[in-house]
């Protein structure tokens, strides 16, 4: 299997499962997870100036400016040079798609295709532990103790852009700003587009997909 290091990109609407996604191919893998949702909301828990910036456009369920989440996301991949990475929630406009060509040839690229109910349904009970990322869900992957991070203990809370209004505006722009994104990588050959309701369902053909580029890290190979 090639050496070369992967560089992947896990594409789709929010509420589409990226975030779980991601979290078992890091997990199988052994690769870097870089969720830009994450990085900012980092930034506007440490006040910083980036922070401050992107604070009203979360709020709001808008797209921060390409400039600045393209330089939070430079800035990241920097640091990870020498790892297999996987990047979930960027780019997410041709303007990032177009800066991200500019440092890596991008190997693979997974488009989640969830219907639009689907999304409303899992976003209005989607849990999360600030300080991790780590993701839960009331109904599809509950804490073991309710509104409590299994692994740290401390409180889980709701996103304030999940709440019902800043949805709808999140879906109609992903739409809008992914298109041509979806457009510029099918046509490189490396989109895998993969339809369903149940990530569970999907995730035994994405494992598949990405053992094809990298070893699992408790295949048998790897030990
Ligand atoms: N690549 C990006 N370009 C512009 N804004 C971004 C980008 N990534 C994240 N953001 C901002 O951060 C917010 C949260 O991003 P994140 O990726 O966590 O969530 P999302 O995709 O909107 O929802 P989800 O996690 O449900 O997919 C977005 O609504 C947007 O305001
Ligand atoms: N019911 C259900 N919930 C899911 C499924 N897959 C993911 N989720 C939950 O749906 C929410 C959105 O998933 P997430 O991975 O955060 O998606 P992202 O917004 O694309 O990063 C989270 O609360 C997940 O736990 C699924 O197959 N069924």
């Amino acid at each position: 299997m090639a050496s070369k290091l992967l560089r992947a990109v896990v594409l789709g609407p929010p509420g589409s499962g990226k975030g779980t996604v991601c979290q078992r191919i890091a997990e199988s893998f052994g690769l870097q997870h870089l969720s830009s949702g994450h990085f900012l909301r980092e930034n506007i828990r440490a006040k910083s100036e980036v922070g401050v910036l992107a604070k009203q456009y979360l709020e709001q369920g808008l797209l921060v400016p390409d400039h600045v989440i393209t330089s939070v996301m430079m800035m990241e991949l920097e640091k990870k040079q020498s790892q297999h990475w996987l990047l979930d929630g960027f780019p997410r406009t041709l303007v990032q798609a177009e800066a991200l060509d500019r440092i890596c040839d991008l190997d693979l690229v997974i488009n989640l295709n969830i219907p639009f109910e689907t999304l409303k349904d899992r976003l209005s009970a989607r849990w999360i532990h600030p300080a991790s990322g780590r993701v839960y869900n009331m109904e599809f992957n509950p804490p073991d103790v309710h509104g409590i991070d299994d692994i740290t203990g401390e409180p889980l809370i709701q996103r304030e852009d999940d709440k019902p209004d800043a949805v709808a505006v999140r879906l109609r722009k992903y739409k809008e700003a992914a298109k041509p994104v979806i457009e510029l990588y099918k046509s490189r050959g490396v989109l895998h587009s993969f339809s369903g309701t149940e990530t569970n369902k999907i995730w035994p053909y994405v494992y598949t997909l990405v053992s094809s580029k990298v070893r699992p890290v408790h295949s048998k190979e790897a030990n």
